[in-house]
């Protein structure tokens, strides 16, 4: 069970600080992160990748510093972008898929059995050929969700993983998602589709409003984004 701690971390993108002395420490199976626009969800979701340094305080999985070892947070931790076409850069599935196997060490040959099997188990088999570029938006959010669970990360973060997507796609991609085994930690400005999630971090400005369960939390969340959106007043969106 990955145990990922956050002692006192602080980010500055440019002009912005985008996190500000976040603390936490998480062992839940599902959590959910929401918050306003450029609160610092994605920031937060790409320094729990590993992706993003920060520049004081300390993030960890099991104990190991997610900026410093690279290959933990590689091993430990997977993350869905937003826009799959941000994420996808090989012409085929399963060179998409095997991709990121090689850069775990895998041969190619058995980068290749393992996304043979990855595409199996979840009924894609025939997508192994198949030209990325010619996919749906919600085909290449599978295929890239496929491409994080087959490395087998034991935390997966989702940055708002059905936005764009139609009804019926969303609500198989989220059957999916509720299937894995690893940790889920879901960015998402839609408290539906994190209502039966254990923990609810709500961000706000940088900083953690409030930390509870979701049945705690997300009524409150609500309540506060209808009084804000009531509001003419637009300063804050122009941060
Ligand atoms: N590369 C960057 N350079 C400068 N500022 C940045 C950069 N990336 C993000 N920011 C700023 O940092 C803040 C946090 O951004 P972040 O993307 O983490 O927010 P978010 O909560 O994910 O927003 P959204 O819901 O709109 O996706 C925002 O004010 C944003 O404008």
């Amino acid at each position: 069970m990955p145990r990922l701690a956050f002692r006192d971390v602080s980010v500055r993108l440019g002009q912005k600080q985008a996190l500000s002395g976040v603390s936490f420490e998480m062992q839940e199976r599902r959590v959910a992160i929401v918050g306003r626009n450029g609160s610092g969800k994605t920031t937060l979701g790409r320094v729990i990748a590993g992706l993003q340094a920060p520049d004081s305080g300390q993030a960890r999985v099991d104990g190991a510093d997610l900026a410093r070892d690279r290959k933990t947070a590689l091993r430990s931790v997977g993350i869905l972008f937003q826009n799959p076409d941000h994420q996808i850069i090989f012409p085929t599935v399963e060179e998409e898929i095997a991709f990121g196997l090689v850069q775990l060490g895998r041969s190619r040959d058995q980068a290749a059995r393992e996304t043979a099997e990855i595409l199996a188990r979840f009924g894609k088999a025939h997508w192994a050929k198949a030209a990325t570029h010619a996919l749906s938006q919600g085909q290449k959010q599978l295929v890239c969700l496929l491409s994080v669970l087959a490395m087998n990360p034991a935390l997966v973060v989702l940055d708002e993983p059905y936005s764009g997507l139609d009804i019926p796609t969303r609500l198989q991609l989220m059957r999916y998602v509720d299937g894995i085994a690893a940790h889920v930690v879901q960015i998402t400005h839609d408290p539906q589709t994190v209502r039966d999630f254990d923990r609810v971090l709500w961000l706000d400005d940088g900083r953690i409003r409030r930390d509870g369960p979701a049945a705690a939390v997300l009524p409150e969340f609500e309540r506060q984004m209808r009084t804000w959106g009531g509001l003419d007043d637009l300063a804050h969106l122009a941060d």
